[in-house]
């Protein structure tokens, strides 16, 4: 697996720049400690996207899921064999749990992109069974993509989290070819929706309260608060989002002082919203190699198209030209706003070490060549700042 350290490699003739590499011998705590500190930015208020890319059976899901646990013991993947999304999510409502409770909430969704068409796979049909449904994507107004009728399931630690995305994984398109008996035939995309209340969520919570106990006492003194006197100061205007902040023990000006209320500092508390993006991309593939026919031919032709797709998206942001084709795949459609939109993207190359597969492993190094080259604009943090007016 290549990812970073500041290293030029030799390959007839072609250099490449890594930031760390990662061997077969590394563990999976290893490869995570890659990605610990970018969760922390999701908490932070900045969108996160980690994608795993690399040629058919190099190692995607192994990295991103881990080694699934065998038949008898399903369900119990130790510790040491979980990839990045138990690990994410495990880390995610540990971070989750340093801050006041009730401040956050999760959500988690689970998609996968199967021969250029977007499936819900938490959807169920009448009878409660998950069922992979077809889902279009829509860009709103503000340029983001957006999946129609996408199910979201609350969870609130990370084995739910694994228990949900378990459950559906058998949903998900695999096929045996000559390089994987266990072959992803699509691509699959773990979401990790996080509603923040911001962080002094409770406090200023606790603050409203007594701002409205406040109230209601002075309810009786008329004259302070007649509608005249909130049209004169729309400030003064409670909602359940704003708080009246006062150096004063008491959050409001005496009205034997002043008729209307003028806080000094109103907080505005706009809760906001953060996406943490796993993506176990299916894997690039030589039809020569890899033996399939028939229907598979089309499979493979879909993720190759997808692929080039994804590339060509980088190509474009890196050359920064006017046009950048995100409409010509379902995947990076769906992967918009992640890939040079306004989230911190990290890609994980999954290369084989072995000499037979020299051309895919090139190729693999290109596309980490090309993301490297995205400048891409700066993350964009929610809004989940206290405005002190
Ligand atoms: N670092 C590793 N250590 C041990 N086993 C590994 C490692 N990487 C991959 N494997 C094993 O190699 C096989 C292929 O890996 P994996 O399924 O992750 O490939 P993939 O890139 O997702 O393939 P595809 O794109 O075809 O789905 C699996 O049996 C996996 O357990």
């Amino acid at each position: 697996m290549v990812n970073c350290l500041k290293t030029w490699m030799p390959v007839q003739n072609k250099m490449f720049e890594f930031e760390r590499v990662h061997g077969p011998e590394d563990s999976q705590d290893a490869v995570f400690e890659e990605v610990r500190s970018l969760l922390t930015s999701l908490l932070d208020g900045y969108n996160v996207c980690i994608m795993a890319y690399g040629q058919t059976g190099s190692g995607k899901t192994h990295t991103m899921m881990g080694t699934q646990p065998l038949e008898e013991h399903a369900g119990l993947q130790q510790e040491a064999q979980q990839g990045i999304i138990p690990k994410a999510a495990a880390e995610l409502f540990r971070l989750i749990s340093e801050k006041p409770a009730d401040s956050h909430t999760v959500e988690v969704s689970v998609m996968e992109v199967y021969n250029n068409e977007v499936f819900d796979l938490l959807a169920r049909d009448e009878y409660g069974n998950a069922v992979g449904q077809r889902r279009d994507i829509l860009t709103t107004s503000s340029g983001a993509s957006q999946v129609t009728a996408l199910t979201y399931e609350p969870v609130c630690n990370a084995s739910e989290v694994m228990q949900i995305i378990s459950s559906v994984l058998k949903l998900r398109a695999h096929c045996p070819t000559f390089i994987h008996t266990d072959s992803s035939r699509s691509h699959l995309i773990v979401t990790l929706t996080i509603s923040s209340k911001g962080p002094n969520a409770l406090a200023l919570a606790r603050r409203l309260q007594s701002a409205k106990m406040d109230l209601q006492q002075r309810s009786t003194q008329k004259e302070w608060w007649s509608p005249r006197c909130r049209r004169a100061n729309p400030a003064a205007r409670h909602s359940s989002d704003e708080v009246f902040a006062s150096t004063s023990s008491s959050p409001c000006p005496s009205p034997s002082h002043s008729p209307c209320p003028s806080p000094r500092h109103s907080i505005s508390q706009t809760p906001f919203r953060t996406k943490l993006q796993l993506v176990d991309l299916a894997g690039s593939e030589c039809v020569g190699m890899s033996g399939v026919s028939g229907a598979g031919l089309w499979e493979v032709s879909c993720i190759n198209r997808s692929l080039s797709a994804l590339s060509d998206v980088l190509g474009a942001l890196a050359e920064q030209r006017p046009h950048v084709p995100y409409r010509n795949s379902k995947l990076t459609h769906l992967l918009q706003d992640a890939i040079g939109g306004d989230a911190k993207l990290l890609v994980m190359l999954c290369v084989s070490p072995t000499q037979r597969f020299i051309t895919e492993s090139l190729q693999s190094l290109g596309f980490g060549t090309r993301a490297r080259q995205v400048q891409k604009e700066q993350p964009r943090r929610k809004n989940n700042s206290l405005k002190v007016k």
